[in-house]
C-alpha cells in the first residue's frame, strides 16, 4: 500500500483509503480544501456533491491521475485500483475479450477475462467487436476489465450516467452482485441520491472542499423509496445537496 505525502510515498494502512487534509488547486481556487475520508476494506462508499464540487478531482487524485495538480495532504490508497468512468472506454479495433485482458500477464489471463465476461453476463461475447454492443453492454464489459484484475479499490465515476432508467437499475443489480463477491472498497460517484442509497454502505457528500455529510445507509434490501426511513435519509441527502423538497414541491 502506498502512501503520498506532499508528493512522497511510503509504506503502510489499515483502511483500503485513507485521506487527511488533502488540498487540490486550480489556479487561485481550492477545489478540495482539507478533505478528510476513510474507507474501510470492502465498504461501498457513495459520493454525493454539487456540479463542480470536486467529486471528479478527487477520484483522480484517489487514481494517481493528477500529477500536474497543485496539492498537498496525506493520500493512501491501495496499489490495485480499478477506474470505471461514465463511457466504457473500449479500444475499437480490439475484440471483447482482448479489451478485458489488455496489460494482464500470465497463462491463465484468457480464462479470467473469460469468466469475468460470463459474470457480466456476456458469456459467449468473447470475439465480438465493442461497436456491436450497446452502452450497457459496454459497460459491463469495463466493469468485466476492471474485476478481473481485483482490485482492492474500485473508483467509478457515473458509471451508469449516460444509461437508460431501465438499463441502469439491471446494472446496480449486477454492481451490487459483483462486490458482494469480490470485496473490493467501492468509491461511486454519483449525480443521483437514488443510486447512492440504493448502492452503497455510506453516503458522504462534497462541499466546498470538504466532506459535509458522512451516513450511513442501515437500511434492509432491497432498498425501495416507501419506507419512511428511505424517505428521511434522501430528505437528508438532498438538504445536503442544497434541494429542498418541501420548498420543490409548494413551487410546483
Ligand atoms: N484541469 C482543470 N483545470 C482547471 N480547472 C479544473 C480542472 N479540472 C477541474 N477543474 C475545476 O475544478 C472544479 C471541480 O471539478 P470536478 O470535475 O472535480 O467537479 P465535479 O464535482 O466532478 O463536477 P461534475 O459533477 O459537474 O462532474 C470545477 O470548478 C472545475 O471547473
Amino acid at each position: 500500500m502506498a502512501t503520498h505525502t506532499g508528493g512522497l510515498t511510503k509504506t503502510e494502512g489499515h483502511a483500503t483509503v485513507r485521506i487527511e487534509n488533502l488540498v487540490r488547486s486550480f489556479g487561485e481556487r481550492r477545489v478540495l480544501d482539507g478533505l478528510d475520508l476513510s474507507i474501510a476494506p470492502g465498504e461501498f462508499v457513495a459520493l454525493l456533491g454539487r456540479s463542480g464540487s470536486g467529486k471528479s478531482t478527487l477520484l483522480r487524485a484517489l487514481a494517481r491521475l493528477d500529477h500536474e495538480v497543485a496539492g498537498g495532504g496525506e493520500l493512501t490508497a491501495p496499489d490495485h485500483v480499478s477506474v470505471v468512468f461514465q463511457d466504457a472506454r473500449l479500444l475499437p479495433w480490439k475484440r471483447l475479450l482482448d479489451n478485458v485482458v489488455l496489460g494482464l500477464d500470465g497463462p491463465s489471463a484468457r480464462e479470467r477475462g473469460t469468466a469475468a465476461l460470463a459474470e457480466v453476463g456476456l458469456a459467449g461475447r468473447e470475439r465480438a467487436w465493442p461497436v456491436e454492443l450497446s452502452g450497457g453492454e459496454q459497460q459491463r464489459v469495463s466493469l468485466a476489465r476492471s474485476l478481473v484484475r481485483e482490485p482492492q479499490l474500485l473508483l467509478a465515476d457515473e458509471p451508469f450516467g449516460a444509461l437508460d432508467a431501465l438499463t441502469r437499475i439491471r446494472m446496480h443489480a449486477l454492481l451490487r452482485r459483483l462486490c458482494e463477491r469480490h470485496r473490493p472498497a467501492v468509491l461511486l460517484v454519483t449525480h443521483d441520491v437514488d443510486e447512492a442509497i440504493a448502492l452503497a454502505d455510506r453516503v458522504v457528500v462534497l462541499d466546498r472542499g470538504r466532506i459535509a455529510a458522512d451516513l450511513p445507509v442501515d437500511l434492509p434490501a432491497p432498498r425501495r423509496g416507501g419506507s419512511a426511513e428511505y424517505a428521511a435519509l434522501r430528505g437528508r441527502l438532498l438538504a445536503r445537496l442544497g434541494v429542498d423538497l418541501v420548498e420543490e414541491d409548494n413551487a410546483a
